[in-house]
């Protein structure tokens, strides 16, 4: 029994102990380790701390009494539990039930063990969850750390670059302003040198300007030194071949009286005898005195019928006075002999200018040229075809070719051509109107159709209510205005003036084609220094001199031309500009005279470029004067 007892109390106490063991392993998971079985002091804090667990202990150990006066020994150990602990399992023993305590305490120490296994299971995965919960929470403080970083990396990474491009502007504009005040430094010195090259170009085109003056002078001085002792001597060569001829003329005269007055001498003794005889026989008397009367009065009929014949068939046929130049010629068979007159001369062969090709002796811009050409073809055709004729208005600066160009487009185009100027219809006064009347009945005959050129129109065909134009011109100005009110299938109207704006409205308004002729282009310039150098210098050593002056006059001189190249023409033709074509013919007119006036008769490039230079300066006078005119005039 006792034996049993203490097996009893041992396993009590193993029991106790496992116990405690449990509960140290709670209280190592949980917290501080309580020992309430066996608990020798208990820290007061722990006791008040762990009451729940005190609690439940006591639901599932056995009741433990308090003890307020523990006996402990020296050593410290308490023994009242262990009393507690004996007594209860005496009282166990003593049951008559104890195996089955014993049972039910063994089951009940299995199933708190298992119980306490799974709690140390369901602790543990607590714990490997805390664990996995722990890596969790410290990945994701290294992911936000790694971010913070990045961030502040990146952040870094966009300071620097920041300051980097701040950097940078600030140097390219530090060397953008050092760019511009190299630039404007750069400017300054070059408009400095630019001002100091310009005002020494400047000298020295004054010093050129000044020597060219100068040498102007000095050639023009020369020149007309040169024309006076030229004329001087011509003068005086003149004089002596004057006096010669005079002195021959004398003799010749002397001889040819004395021939004469023996001529009338011996008329005069055989008259002497007549008369004689008439006058000493009355009968002869009579008849010689009858017929003399008759004679006279004969003469006199005679000579007055024919001039009213002749005024007769003047008026009837003959050319109008308006006109000034016509191809018809005065009367209507004049045409024809002239043209007979031409051909013979010709040996039937056209000159270059009236074969139909080319456009004569006239040069226009090549554009102007083609439109006058065409409308020359368009006015032969509307002749052949019977339709009404255009008219036109040709107008520009003047001696620019427009009389020519209107002669021209009438042979062209194969209509008889006539030529008036404006300026002559106001000198007739009353008779204005009637002259026109007859200009146009004259103009209706021609049986080629007749283009009639009216130069100066402005002077006769301006505004009609200008103020000082008079009763008759205005008058005039209607009946021209009467006559050309339909399209004419007779007449084509060419109008030439410098001044077409002032032309009447109605005139205007019978113009069907206006051509302007402006002042000749460098081109042109060329071609007429050509044409001209031709006709006054090459052309006139050619020339074979006529009956009278070969009969009367020394032979004339021939002009040497010696380096007169294409490109000195072209030269001068730069020289010219503004020049007009009568500019131009003038010109050339003016080497021609210089020649003559030298000794040599000699045109070289150096005679030549004189009287261009001269010609020029000359030229450029005029136009400031005209300027200055026209400035006072405004
Ligand atoms: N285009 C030209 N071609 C050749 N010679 C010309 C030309 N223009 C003018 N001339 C010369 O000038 C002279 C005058 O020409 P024209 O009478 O045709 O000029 P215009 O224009 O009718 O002058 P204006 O308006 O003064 O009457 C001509 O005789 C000729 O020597």
């Amino acid at each position: 029994m006792a034996q049993k007892c203490a097996i009893g109390l041992i396993s009590a106490v193993a029991a106790s102990a496992s116990l405690s063991k449990s509960n140290m392993a709670s209280a190592a998971a949980d917290g501080p380790l309580t020992f309430s079985g066996f608990s020798t002091s208990p820290p007061p804090q722990q006791q008040q701390g762990s009451g729940k667990e005190s609690g439940e202990e006591e639901s599932d150990a056995p009741r433990r009494i308090r003890n307020d006066n523990p006996r402990t020994g020296s050593d410290g150990f308490d023994p009242e539990a262990l009393e507690r602990g004996a007594k209860t399992v005496k009282g166990i023993n003593n049951s008559a039930h104890a195996k089955k305590v014993f049972e039910r305490i063994k089951t009940e120490e299995e199933t708190r063990q298992a119980e306490f296994a799974a709690k140390a299971k369901e602790f543990k995965a607590l714990q490997a969850q805390a664990e996995a919960e722990r890596q969790r929470v410290v990945y994701e403080e290294q992911k936000k750390l790694s971010q913070h970083q990045a961030q502040t990396k990146a952040q870094m990474a966009r300071y620097e670059d920041e300051l980097a491009r701040k950097r940078m502007q600030a140097e390219n504009e530090a060397q953008r302003t050092r760019n511009q005040e190299l630039v404007r430094m750069q400017e300054e010195s070059e408009i400095r040198r630019e001002g100091a090259r310009r005002a020494t170009e400047e000298e020295i085109q004054a010093q050129r300007r000044q020597t060219e003056r100068e040498k102007a002078e000095i050639e023009r001085e020369t020149i007309r030194v040169k024309a006076m002792a030229e004329a001087e001597g011509r003068a005086r060569e003149s004089k002596l071949s004057e006096d010669v001829n005079r002195r021959m003329l004398v003799d010749r005269a002397n001889a040819e009286r004395e021939k004469w007055v023996s001529a009338i001498n011996t008329t005069f003794d055989h008259i002497g005898g007549g008369l004689r005889m008439i006058l000493t026989d009355q009968n002869k008397l009579i008849v010689a005195v009858g017929g003399i009367t008759a004679l006279a009065a004969g003469i006199y009929t005679t000579r007055e019928g024919a001039k009213v014949i002749w005024s007769y068939v003047d008026r009837v046929l003959g050319q109008p006075s308006l006109i000034r130049e016509s191809s018809r010629g005065k009367y209507p068979w004049s045409g024809s002999v002239s043209r007979a007159l031409a051909t013979l001369k010709g040996g039937g062969k056209e000159s270059a200018s009236t074969n139909g090709k080319g456009f004569g002796d006239v040069i226009l811009h090549p554009s102007l040229q083609k439109r006058i050409e065409q409308l020359a073809s368009a006015t032969a055709n509307t002749k052949s075809h019977q339709a009404p004729f255009r008219n036109m208005l040709f107008y520009g600066p003047p001696g620019t070719g427009k009389t020519m160009a209107a002669r021209e487009l009438a042979r062209k185009s194969g209509l008889d051509y006539a030529l008036m100027t404006g300026g002559d219809v106001a000198p007739l006064g009353a008779q204005a109107v009637t002259k026109i009347h007859q200009l146009f009945d004259w103009s209706k005959k021609s049986k080629r159709g007749l283009l009639l050129f009216i130069d100066e129109a402005d002077a006769f065909l301006c505004e009609r209510n200008k103020t000082y134009m008079s009763e008759a011109q205005r008058s005039a100005l209607n009946a021209l205005l009467f006559r050309t009110g339909d399209q004419s299938k007779d007449i084509v109207l060419a109008l030439a003036t410098n001044r077409p704006g002032d032309l009447d409205s109605a005139v205007a308004d019978r113009v069907d084609e206006t051509l302007e002729f402006p002042l000749p282009g460098e081109e042109e310039r060329f071609k007429l220094l050509n044409l001209y150098l031709d006709k006054y210098i090459t052309k006139t050593n050619l020339k074979k001199p006529g009956l009278l002056q070969s009969l009367f006059k020394k032979d004339q001189l021939k002009i040497e031309v010696k380096g007169i190249t294409e490109d000195l023409l072209k030269e001068a033709a730069a020289k010219t500009k503004g020049f007009s074509g009568r500019e131009i013919a003038k010109l050339m007119a003016s080497v021609q005279a210089a020649v003559y006036g030298s000794a040599e008769c000699l045109l070289d490039a150096n005679l030549f470029r004189e009287v261009i230079d001269y010609k020029v300066a000359e030229h450029q006078q005029r136009k400031k004067l005209a300027g200055t005119d026209t400035g006072n005039k405004k």
